[in-house]
């Protein structure tokens, strides 16, 4: 898992740490890692030109400092002051290492304290224009774990030229203007073509819109000690660790039973989508339960079901379930024993009494909205915070859907998964989905784990099925069992 920590997990551990070490040691473990970043980024370091974005906090101080660093290797640095407040000792390093300062009065002469920073006059502004305009790299110093989103006028202004000039922006600890504890993007905020970190990775790395801001994320170590992760990614090594991979003693019903409520007259297909995930899953055997007519499109796709009732060890229920859906019958099976997943029309049938036993769902955001009584729009923008908050108020685990897919589990643990790719949005993607987490329940895994892997391998088998190409829901199924077997290290 690559783990994510608050500003407040943060900034604590960072306090314990500093506390044993001696002063600005934790900056200077910073600045190399993020000079060595950024040489790596261009390939060299002599004769690189390197422009430098400095806010009023210790963001800024990592910039400037690892600005001294390139500045010793042969770069031309320059460092542009956005408050007048930047980093006192970290100007004087620049400086000293023959680094050049823009104060906001537009003067290029080395500063050690900037009276005033202002962005003003033309004279000044030519000039930050100009070193922007030619450099090979925009470093992001403006805010970090300090900030609140959005950018300043000033900083607005800045940005916009590296940007109109397409020179690359990084990031130090993350683009600033991004919220940095939920990932969103309410304001104003820098579009890095990587970021480097420290310590940890944050909230907004993994989390969209603003992990869609961060690039690559590269991320140093500097010694923090952290307590359990905010929010986790899954990623390759993980399946390895969670995957249910049948051994000797297995029979199909040890490798788990699942049984499938899905399709209607109206959307047959559904049912043979869903099947076709679940069937690329762990599971020894599948049940199909439905009507007759869409069983026999179910049997002729698939002739390993078993149509009809029977012992499962967890229910998938919803895809194209249409008017099928029996809701007195779906909450009886919520109430027993039996893990269940609840997808597309079957999340009709959830009620917040949290009377029931373990319960994976996987809406997307217009689903999860519904769910919650508030507009699409508002879960999109707040992706973490809503998929949290269902999870606590239904007592669920929420797999929301999306570029990046959320799954919170109501004891408060997040995971993320950000392996799809876009052609994934595509008619029946989300059956295969919910066929293929409702395996990996029947095979024993918790919701938490069912959907994370569910969903990573889901995005891994997109992947393969597009190869930067169109594809179906279909064709995704197909390359599930492809992406286990390489994600799994079969080969
Ligand atoms: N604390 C530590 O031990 C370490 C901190 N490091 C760096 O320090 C950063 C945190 O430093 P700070 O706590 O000084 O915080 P910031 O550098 O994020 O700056 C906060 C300052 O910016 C102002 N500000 C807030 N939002 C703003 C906005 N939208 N536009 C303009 N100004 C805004 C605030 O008034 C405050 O003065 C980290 O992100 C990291 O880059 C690293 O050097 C590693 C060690
Ligand atoms: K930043």
């Amino acid at each position: 898992m690559r783990h994510a920590h608050t500003v407040d997990q943060v900034r604590a551990a960072e306090a314990d740490l500093m506390a044993r070490l001696p002063e600005g040691t934790l900056m200077q473990r910073a600045a190399t890692g993020l000079a060595v970043a950024i040489s790596n980024f261009l390939g060299h370091s002599y004769g690189a030109r390197v422009v430098l974005l400095v806010g009023s906090g210790d963001n800024g101080g990592d910039a400037l400092y690892a600005g001294e660093i390139l500045a010793r290797r042969g770069a031309h640095v320059t460092a542009i002051l956005l408050s007048d407040k930047a980093h006192e000792a970290g100007i004087a390093a620049l400086t000293a290492a023959g680094g050049r300062v823009h104060p906001a009065d537009g003067s290029s002469t080395p500063a050690t304290a900037p009276s005033s920073t202002r962005l003003a006059g033309a004279a000044g502004e030519a000039r930050w224009e100009e070193a922007i305009a030619g450099a090979d790299v925009v470093v992001d110093g403006i805010v970090g774990i300090g900030g609140r989103p959005g950018l300043k006028p000033e900083a607005l202004a800045v940005v916009q030229v590296a940007v109109d000039h397409d020179v690359p922006i990084v990031a130090v600890d993350m683009p600033s203007g991004v919220d940095v504890d939920s990932g969103e993007t309410p304001a104003e905020h820098v579009k890095a073509a990587f970021t480097v970190t420290f310590g940890t990775h944050k909230i907004c790395h993994l989390v969209d819109p603003a992990a869609a801001a961060c690039g690559p994320v590269h991320l140093v170590d500097i010694g923090l000690e952290l307590p359990p992760a905010a929010v986790s990614a899954i990623q390759d090594a993980d399946i390895r660790d969670l995957y249910p991979v049948p051994h000797g003693e297995s029979d199909k019903y040890s490798r788990g039973v699942l049984g499938l409520m899905a399709g209607s007259a109206q959307y047959p297909g559904a049912a043979v989508i869903a099947t076709s995930g679940a069937l690329a899953g762990p599971i020894g055997m599948l049940r199909y339960v439905g009507p007759d007519e869409v069983a026999t499109a179910v049997r002729a796709a698939h002739p390993e079901i078993v149509a009809g009732e029977g012992r499962v060890q967890a229910w998938a229920i919803g895809s194209g379930l249409g008017d099928e859906l029996d809701v007195a019958k779906v909450r009886e099976l919520l109430m027993s024993e039996i893990p269940v997943l609840l997808d597309a029309d079957g999340l009709k049938a959830l009620d917040d009494s949290g009377d029931h036993n373990a319960v994976l769902v996987t809406p997307h955001a217009g689903e999860l909205a519904r769910l919650l009584g508030v507009a699409r729009k508002v879960v999109e923008a707040e992706r973490l915070k809503y998929a949290r908050q269902a999870a606590e108020r239904y007592e669920v685990t929420v797999l929301l859907k999306g570029a990046t897919t959320i799954i919170a589990a109501p004891d408060g643990q997040v995971r993320v998964s950000s392996n799809a790719t876009p052609w994934l949005a595509t008619a029946g993607a989300g059956d295969v989905l919910a066929g293929l987490c409702g395996s990996l329940l029947a095979a024993g895994l918790s919701p938490l784990d069912a959907g994370s892997v569910g969903a990573y391998l889901h995005g891994a088998a997109a992947q393969l099925a597009s190869a930067d190409g169109p594809l179906t829901a279909m064709q995704v199924a197909g390359k599930v069992a492809e992406a286990t077997r390489l994600l799994l290290d079969l080969a």
